[in-house]
């Protein structure tokens, strides 16, 4: 059979998608679109037509079009996860043993631990390493839904190994299904070599650091771990202006850990997102409302760092689009499955179902400026598409901690067959 680009989606049990070319926000961020017994027609990797079943007669399906029958299961948009550090040299399994005797995230990093920790290994391994490794973690977000997704350097921390971590998001972009968005952090923590010296490695960063990643072209972002003892908000403010200046759009890691004003920063450097928000302030998510900063909430890091929950149904309430991602790292959330940080939203942060999917889907494609491309099942839109063992939306959010993928689509091909 030869590969005509056409592919058909026939007997969806349940159809859901958020609808629209940029974020959902308040009450909007709960109105998806619900479609039963219906068909997604593709061709040439973008949707062409979404209708009823019985409608499906009208099209024009030959020898040559792929037919999947999705027998009766539910179809959604595939996952967007806004927030990943991919890219990153060894694991670290022992920091869960200090922290059964009490060590706290920040305290094992002020021994050398944690990110620096990461920092050393990632240095030591070669660009193909981090390839390979990379590629092992996008095969299982794949598996479980994820088809598009953000991936931050920051385990470098300096020129040539920042430059390394991006070159490796580029290369795993080209040879991976999953489509990478790549984020400049090297702003992720101070490194042991410029310990007591802050000030000088944030020169490095102005001066080498940005320009290098801006004239290669290796990233779109430039985000900040605004932080007690990593970066404080004057020195946060001023590396991303500088990021600005080259066409680097901010994100913030604001309010993770202590409230240092990072919501409102956000809000003032005209941030595309702000990112974890745990202990942010009313102020902070006041100013956030009203400069439209995209919320990006991380679940999954509160329950591993065993943390409180960010105030989701608060921001939602006043207006700020709200977005989920995994926080895949190596340190304070070491996962790849957006499934579980779908079921930990509804039960943790009460979002309802409908939100979540927003969340994970458009809201979290807004967060990466991919939103008019991917994020939701509507004609023109990319053909990303999941379909799920499972029969609704409610169920996707209620089994937990196993994979309910059965087949994933991206651009009208098949790439994962689950079933
Ligand atoms: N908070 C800073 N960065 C990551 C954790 C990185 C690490 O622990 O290696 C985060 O978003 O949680
Ligand atoms: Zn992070």
């Amino acid at each position: 059979m030869k590969d005509t680009g056409q592919l058909v989606i026939k007997n969806i049990g349940m159809l859901a998608t958020p609808q629209g070319a940029t974020c959902l926000r308040g009450k909007e961020q709960g109105k998806i679109k619900i479609l039963e017994n219906a068909f997604i027609a593709v061709s040439q990797g973008k949707i062409t037509a979404i209708g009823k079943d019985e409608e499906l007669k009208d099209f024009l399906i030959n020898d040559d079009t792929v037919v999947i029958d999705a027998k009766g299961c539910l179809a959604t948009p595939g996952l967007v996860d806004p927030h990943t550090h991919l890219v990153f040299g060894g694991w670290r399994q022992k920091e869960l043993s200090l922290k059964l005797k009490g060590a706290g995230y920040l305290d094992i990093l002020s021994m050398g631990g944690g990110i620096l920790s990461t920092v050393e290994h990632t240095r030591k391994a070669s660009f193909e390493e981090l390839v390979q490794k990379g590629k092992k973690s996008l095969d299982i977000m794949l598996s479980y839904g994820t088809i598009t997704c953000e991936a931050k350097s920051g385990y470098g921390l300096n020129v040539k190994d920042e430059i390394k971590s991006l070159n490796v998001i580029k290369e795993l972009n080209k040879l991976h299904s999953v489509d990478l968005v790549p984020t400049f952090m090297g702003a992720h923590a101070i490194p042991k070599e410029y310990q007591g010296r802050a000030d000088d490695y944030i020169k490095l960063i102005k001066e080498e650091m940005i320009p290098r990643v801006a004239k290669e072209n290796l990233a779109e972002f430039c985000d900040v771990f605004c932080e007690d003892k990593v970066f404080d908000a004057e020195q946060s403010r001023d590396i991303l202006e500088t990021g600005k200046r080259h066409g680097l759009i901010p994100k913030v890691h604001a309010d993770e850990i202590t409230p240092l004003g990072g919501a409102s920063l956000a809000a003032e450097v005209k941030a595309i997102s702000a990112e974890h928000l745990i202990h942010a302030s009313d102020k902070g998510i006041d100013d956030m409302a009203k400069a439209g900063t995209i919320a990006i909430l991380l679940p999954g890091t509160s329950l591993y760092l065993d943390e409180s929950f960010a105030r989701a149904k608060t921001m939602i309430e006043k207006g700020i689009p709200v977005a989920l991602a995994s926080d895949f790292n190596p340190g304070s959330c070491p996962t790849e499955s957006l499934q579980l940080i779908l079921n930990l939203a509804c039960i943790k942060y009460k979002m309802t179902p409908e939100e979540v999917l927003t969340a994970a889907t458009l809201n979290a494609a807004a967060a990466i400026n991919r939103s008019s491309v991917v994020g939701s099942l509507e004609t023109g839109k990319q053909a990303d598409i999941l379909l799920w063992d499972s029969p609704d939306l409610d169920f996707l959010v209620y089994h937990f901690g196993v994979n309910l993928v059965k087949t994933v689509v991206k651009q009208g091909k098949i790439v994962v067959d689950n079933k």
